[in-house]
């Protein structure tokens, strides 16, 4: 197993996608003639006949070293079930997986074993959840949480983890003398900025963050979006950020993916999309931010 820590050196591969996604769909529920294939009716994501939910439906993208893609859409349009999908946390229906940093991207990482996917969700994504108490462990210390990181990684090097960890909480801004607190006693905002440390432990060439700054108070938001910049810039990673706030996707993204009933409805730059939007819905999202 190899991983491309942090970006590509050479040319060649700073051309291809260090993320694709080919047809990945999700389905709750069997699935029947009437809401399979083409001609497919659905109410919704739902089928009317077997009642089967489908979470996420035939959504293709590509993510490219050192870009932000965003994914926006309304509660229920399959966002976060596209991302747990891409972060095995829930078992896609079919679809395809790949990252360039993992074997050169050879092998749909959907298919690897659960010990293969261990190591691709320890150094190969890093992953920031809406909800912190999914991402750390509330109780440890700061920086129990980014050396659990790197041991899960295989380091055992403690003088490694305490300088990496000072060196990644100093990065998110959370002051030395804090590291050793829990998050617990943190605010909402710094809960997030430990997650984002966490999710850089193993230096991964690409971070998943989703809905990340929903339910923070909008000067807090501000910070983790300046952030969430600055990390980009500053390690060189790939994202692929998921909100329901078009706001939020203005400031990060190059590239947006418009979600609607599970399927990609329209995507293209994110300038683009905001001066130009194609689908009625994507206008009404752009014009309620208006
Ligand atoms: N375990 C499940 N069983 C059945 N349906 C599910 C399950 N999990 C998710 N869904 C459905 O899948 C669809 C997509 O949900 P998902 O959470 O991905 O949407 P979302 O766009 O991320 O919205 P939100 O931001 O509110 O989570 C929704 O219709 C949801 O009800």
């Amino acid at each position: 197993m190899t991983v491309a820590a942090g970006g590509f050196a050479n040319a060649q591969a700073a051309e291809a996608p260090c993320l694709s996604v080919s047809h990945l769909s999700l389905k709750f529920g069997k699935g029947c003639p009437a809401c399979e294939g083409e001609h497919a009716k659905l109410e919704r994501n739902v089928c009317p006949v077997c009642g089967t939910v489908h979470a996420v439906r035939d959504v293709s993208l590509e993510v490219y070293p050192g870009e932000i893609i965003g994914i926006v859409g309304e509660s229920g349009s399959g966002k976060s079930s596209l991302m747990k999908c891409i972060y095995f946390d829930q078992q896609a229906t079919s679809g395809d997986v790949r990252a360039l940093p993992y074997d050169g991207g050879a092998e749909n990482i959907l298919t690897c074993s659960p010990q293969q996917k261990r190591f691709i969700r320890n150094s190969v994504f890093g992953m920031v959840y809406q909800n912190p108490y999914l991402g750390l462990r509330m109780d440890f210390s700061s920086l129990s949480n980014i050396a659990e990181q790197m041991i899960a990684a295989g380091d055992r090097n403690v003088g490694h983890m305490c300088e990496r960890g000072y060196y990644l909480l100093d990065k998110v801004n959370i002051p030395a003398r804090r590291a050793k607190d829990a998050p617990a006693l943190f605010s909402g905002g710094m809960q997030q900025r430990v997650q984002i440390a966490k999710a850089l432990s193993n230096n991964p060439p690409i971070l998943l963050l989703d809905e990340v700054t929903t339910g923070l108070d909008l000067s807090v938001q501000a910070s983790v979006l300046d952030l969430i910049l600055r990390i980009r810039r500053d390690f060189n990673v790939s994202m692929l950020v998921v909100s329901h706030d078009l706001g939020v996707i203005r400031m990060l993204a190059d590239r947006t993916f418009v979600m609607l009933d599970g399927q990609v409805i329209e995507h293209g730059l994110t300038d683009q999309i905001l001066e130009d939007p194609q689908h009625a819905y994507t206008q009404q999202l752009v014009y309620s931010l208006l």
